[in-house]
């Protein structure tokens, strides 16, 4: 009953599933404690009745008292148990579950995020295991439980008198019938709820990302219209959703119900035929009451399960995706990075094709071509962002493939242009670059890479806040930040986009001795946008709709009179044209 499918259906982790099965033992033992109250009931209201009528004890009432106060303490101690065997453990259930899928994303390749929604991921870290905290803290140890303390007790009823036991318990299948029938509309309904929430959550954080651009064009009374839709649809989805749920639930609920009618007339019946006497009526009328609270409790619960099934299995679909994965150890023979016919597409479209080079460690590598031929996408190659799906890159003669994507990258650096800070300190986010480094590291790094100057500037120095993705600092400050990281790490490959973002001429100077020292010696492989830039290369690849159309020395490929030359001649053209205007 627990074994390895009920765990992957519920999203649970192993102690999860222990939980469970601790929940279940214990809810199972105060259903039937509850139930042995009921017992003390019958015997008190004997005991009474036979003092009404013929005037003589049943039980001593010692006894009876001394049961009850059993019963009591009983009871307290079981239903303490059912508490923290469920809602007190499961919080421990729901930091395992979003620890375990943070490592699990940790070991995705980074092609996994491209394609998936961030919103959407977000909202299973979040919204999905909480919606799954409280199927089960609430749902899975007190359904379980109940099907088996109903079930031990059905077998004793019927064992009392068949005749009444149907009476009372044909409601619990067909109610139970019901319910797992309407299975399919709750799941659907379930589906496009999460689907309207993702929505919502994707739009709000589209609004929050992007307010600038809405308030700059003027669109925010057309921006807020299209998210007040999607919010107004997600609550129509919600309200049906309920009433999907809500009608079934209820129906069940009702039927179940019909089986104290159909008790009473049963045993009126059997009564006045004089084959059960009143007490054992009123005996089955007291176990239904206490078998119908738990069922009906669980027949919502049920319903709450089928919709839950939706976010147990986006849990599950993160769990099943294959990791990157490869050996621990990385060796290279030096640090050339040798493309061996790549082909790459991220959809169905090849947007690399049969690509061929090689980037020579101490050289500086460039990589040229007009928008969209590929350039950025050989470099996330290059660090095994995404894995090839022709073809073979080696770095040192080994094949990135097979290395751990996270050993790999500890022999590269990345410099791109979106450069990406956390909200902490200055000092703390050249650190990122090498963890254990000292605070004299970071800040030679710091003077290494001009960040010195302006940092000295600000209220609290390396100690300076600098917001949420270093909205206080400028773009150059920025990239300077990075390439002190990049210095810090002194990675042998260093991956490099360089900033087309117009910087002033002083940043610009500051940014490009920088680069010269963090560039020395590395295997340098750089997408360029600048045609300065390139004629320092050594080499430089100029790709053309994902093919390597031109390869040589700045030099060769000027004297080729080809795709390099006439970019190089349209670059020069627009800067005369720059300082003319
Ligand atoms: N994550 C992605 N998913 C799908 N297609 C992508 C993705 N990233 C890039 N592409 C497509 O792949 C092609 C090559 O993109 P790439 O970014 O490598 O070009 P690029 O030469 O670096 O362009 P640019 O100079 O404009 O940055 C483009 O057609 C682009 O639309």
């Amino acid at each position: 009953m627990f074994g390895e499918n009920f765990k992957r259906k519920y999203a649970l982790t192993h102690q999860g599933v222990q939980n469970v099965k601790k929940g279940t033992f214990w809810t199972v033992i105060v259903n039937i404690v509850v139930m042995g109250g009921m017992g003390i009931l019958y015997l008190l209201m004997n005991h009474l009745i036979s003092l009404l009528i013929k005037n003589q004890a049943e039980m001593n009432v010692l006894v009876i008292i001394g049961l009850l106060i059993v019963f009591v303490c009983l009871s307290f101690i079981t239903h303490l148990q059912q508490y923290t065997s469920t809602y007190g453990l499961v919080y421990g259930e729901v930091k395992a579950t979003r620890i375990s899928l943070a490592e699990k994303l940790r070991q995705l390749p980074l092609g996994y995020f491209h394609k998936k929604d961030i919103a959407d991921l977000t909202e299973t870290l979040m919204g999905d295991v909480n919606r799954m905290e409280h199927v089960w803290s609430h749902v899975l140890g007190y359904l379980y439980g109940s099907y088996i303390s109903t079930g031990i007790i059905a077998v004793f009823l019927f064992i009392y008198d068949w005749r009444l036991a149907i009476s009372c318990l044909w409601g619990v299948p067909v109610a139970f019938g019901l319910l797992f029938g309407s299975r399919q509309w709750t799941s659907k309904a379930s589906q496009k709820l999460k689907q309207a929430a993702i929505q919502v959550s994707d739009g709000i954080q589209e609004s929050l990302e992007n307010v600038r651009e809405i308030r700059a064009t003027n669109q925010e009374e057309t921006y807020l219209q299209g998210l007040y839709q999607k919010i107004d649809t997600h609550e129509k989805v919600m309200i049906k959703g309920e009433l999907v749920a809500g009608l079934f639930v209820n129906g069940a609920s009702v039927i179940m119900r019909l089986g104290v009618a159909t008790t009473i007339l049963v045993g009126v019946h059997l009564i006045v035929q004089g084959q059960v006497d009143f007490m054992i009526l009123f005996m089955f009328l007291l176990v239904i009451t206490r078998i119908y609270a738990p069922f009906d409790q669980s027949l919502a619960l049920i319903a709450e399960m089928f919709i839950s099934q939706v976010s147990a299995n986006r849990i599950t679909e993160i769990y099943d995706t294959p990791v990157a994965s490869g050996e621990k150890t990385f060796k290279p023979k030096g640090h050339d990075i040798e493309f061996h016919h790549v082909s790459f597409a991220y959809d169905l479209q090849d947007v690399l094709k049969d690509v061929s080079f090689i980037a020579k460690e101490g050289e500086v590598t460039a990589l040229v071509g007009p928008s969209g031929s590929g350039k950025s996408t050989c470099a996330k190659l290059a660090a095994r962002l995404f894995d090839v799906q022709k073809g073979k890159i080696t770095v040192g003669g080994v094949d990135i493939n097979e290395v751990d994507p996270e050993v790999l990258l500890s022999d590269y650096s990345m410099v791109f242009q979106d450069v990406v800070l956390f909200d902490d300190s200055i000092k703390e986010n050249i650190r990122l670059g090498k963890r254990n480094a000292t605070d004299e590291e970071v800040y030679k790094a710091a003077k290494a890479a001009n960040c010195d100057e302006f940092v000295q500037k600000l209220p609290d120095g390396y100690d300076t806040l600098i917001g949420e993705n270093g909205t206080k600092l400028s773009g150059g400050e920025r990239q300077r930040i990075s390439i002190a990281r990049a210095l810090l790490k002194d990675a042998p490959i260093i991956l490099l986009d360089e900033a087309t973002a117009s910087l002033d001429v002083e940043n610009e100077t500051k940014i490009q001795e920088a680069l010269s020292r963090l560039l020395v010696n590395k295997t340098v492989l750089v997408i360029a946008h600048r045609m300065r830039t390139v004629q320092s290369a050594d080499k430089i690849i100029v790709l053309e709709d994902g093919k390597v159309k031109e390869e040589g020395s700045p030099e060769q490929l000027y004297k080729q009179d080809g795709l390099y030359r006439h970019m190089l001649d349209l670059q020069n053209e627009s800067a005369k044209w720059q300082i003319d205007a």
